[in-house]
């Protein structure tokens, strides 16, 4: 049976799926929140919000990501961070998943991934999950009903989470999967609950396809000064690192909270809602977000609630440190209604720095811009991947490794290319701790950090004075008007000054390490800004 609005001729039965039970096509909010409701998938939470936990996988799998090996993409995927999957194991992985949807219902979403029409891709998203629906409507960019009729799937998404891979069998490394095939055009996810799988399931497959377009993907949140989308800003960073709470500025307009596109035409958002954290979320701090958590629809992951007021917990960690909402961006009342952006003007990288050595905003020129976007120095934070319970030091490429099929010099390129091309501003600021490393020091207080923001964004900070930091080479603001002068300098946050000394020398050290895998890649001026 079918319910919902597609065009006939796009029935998942032309894409060879037949034998299931009830198929809901393209369903609307409401009735997404009715189905998942009365499948018991979660309950209704005040204002309406939906909530749910999604049970052994609160975080994402990256080791078992897999990238289909088939000739057209042998020379183009990054196989050391990429895990490989023989075609022989997905076609059998596909088989047994078809057979194993049978007589289930499913849900179909088709939806757009990408702002900007001309870079834009038609994405199909099958869930067995009616609340999954719900999530990827909210989180990717949602058609006219009248656009449905001349809908063309491009690319597919098949989300199981009852299925079970058999590694023996699918050549995959445990139950869990989350498999590429890049001449299918078809993702397959099994036996995790996790969202988030489903949206950067998504980017990584942008991350593939757009460089070849000449459009840079960007693991970034983005936003403009109220009225003038000319004066972007970017914040590339790895989860936890702040691009959600940092670009939801009031003054600002956002244009989107996690991943965009750099073309000729100027920046866009990939998606149209935000998938924003939720522990400790202070509703003082981040008002719009709170707000969010209260509003019908919203997908509330994970989160510890009383089962008779419905009251939320935002410190219970008991589920995961990485509880989560989810919700279009325009539950967000300075978010952008289109989508675009200029090229942007300034590029921040988000750093969250665990040794609490960094300073909280430094000025990069293009080269050193270039030597941490490849880099990716910051910690993962407690919950977003399995198995990491605390801040984890790493260098992360591109901000997001875990997301690239490409090597790291593809976008490192394209960037550097852009940011010579449009004279962007360069900035890398350090959302991690300060007066000690992880267990001493403390986080850095959000508000120093959007203040230096501001600074940096409306172009006061320029004006202000700057010292050459000795263990890293960039300028350091020395004092900035509304900031504690003594955060700005993080030797002097730290008591014991030999010991801030002996760690941003170790810290030194691990970026000249990591950075030895990319200098037959880069420029003589990258070279030149490298540190250690
Ligand atoms: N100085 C800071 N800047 C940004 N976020 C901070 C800061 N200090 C603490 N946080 C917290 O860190 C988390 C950043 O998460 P989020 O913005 O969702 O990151 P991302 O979107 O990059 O995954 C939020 O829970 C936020 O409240
Ligand atoms: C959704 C995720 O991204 P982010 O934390 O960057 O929002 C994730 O890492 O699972
Ligand atoms: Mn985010």
């Amino acid at each position: 049976m079918t319910n919902g609005r597609v065009n006939p001729a796009q029935e998942l039965a032309h894409q060879g799926i037949t034998g299931l039970g009830n198929v809901y096509y393209n369903f609307l909010e409401h009735s997404l929140v009715e189905e998942a409701v009365k499948r018991g998938e979660g309950r209704l939470g005040k204002g309406g919000a939906f909530l749910v936990s999604t049970g052994q996988f609160t975080g994402r799998s990256p080791k078992d990501k897999h990238v289909v090996r088939t000739p057209s993409v042998e020379n183009t995927i990054w196989w050391d961070n990429n895990a490989a999957m023989p075609p022989e194991g997905f076609d059998q992985l596909h088989a047994d998943m078809l057979a194993h949807m049978q007589g289930r219902d499913y849900f179909v979403q088709d939806l757009y991934a990408g702002a900007d029409p001309v870079h834009r891709l038609d994405v199909r998203v099958v869930t067995e999950l009616a609340w999954h629906g719900l999530f990827i409507r909210h989180l990717l960019r949602r058609p006219e009903r009248t656009e449905l009729d001349q809908f063309v799937p491009e690319w597919t998404i098949i989300n199981c989470p009852s299925f079970k891979a058999d590694p023996a069998r699918h050549g995959c490394r445990s139950e869990t999967v989350i498999a590429f095939h890049f001449d299918k055009k078809l993702i397959l996810i099994a036996n995790t609950a996790y969202a988030g799988e489903n949206k950067k399931s998504v980017f990584t497959l942008l991350n593939y396809i757009l460089p070849e377009k000449g459009v840079m993907p960007m693991h970034c949140s983005a936003n403009h000064a109220i009225g003038n989308p000319v004066d972007t800003a970017v914040f590339f960073g790895l989860s936890g690192t702040g691009k959600t709470t940092l670009s939801a500025a009031p003054d600002r307009i956002l244009i989107g909270d996690d991943e965009h596109g750099w073309s000729d035409r100027g920046s866009f958002n990939f998606e149209g809602g935000c998938y924003a954290k939720t522990i400790n979320l202070d509703p003082e701090a981040e008002p719009e977000i709170y707000a969010t958590t209260h509003h019908f629809s919203t997908v509330v992951e994970n989160m510890v609630y009383d089962p008779e007021t419905l009251e939320l917990d935002f410190a219970d960690d008991s589920l995961t440190a990485n509880t989560r909402c989810a919700y279009p961006l325009d539950f967000i009342s300075n978010a952008s209604n289109t989508g675009l952006g200029g090229h942007p003007k300034n590029i921040i990288m988000l750093t969250c720095d665990a040794f609490g050595v960094l300073p909280p905003i430094s000025r990069l020129t293009p080269a050193q811009a270039m030597y941490h976007f490849l880099s990716g120095f910051t910690a993962k934070v407690a919950g977003t991947e399995r198995g990491v319970t605390e801040p984890q030091p790493t260098f992360s490429t591109c901000f997001g490794a875990p997301f690239m099929p490409r090597r790291p010099e593809v976008y490192g390129k394209l960037l550097q290319a852009k940011i010579a091309k449009h004279g962007a501003n360069c900035w890398l600021v350090n959302t991690g701790w300060t007066g000690g490393a992880y267990g001493t020091g403390k986080r850095m207080p959000i508000k120093a950090t959007r203040a230096l923001l501001s600074a940096a964004l409306d172009g006061s900070l320029a004006a202000v004075e700057f010292r050459r930091d000795p263990n890293f080479g960039f300028d350091v603001p020395v004092a900035v008007p509304g900031v504690d002068t003594g955060l700005l300098d993080p030797r002097n946050t730290w008591a014991d000054k030999a010991a801030y000394d002996a760690q941003a020398k170790k810290l030194v050290e691990m970026f000249s390490k990591n950075f030895e895998q990319y200098v037959p890649f880069i420029d003589e001026d990258v070279k030149a800004a490298a540190i250690g």
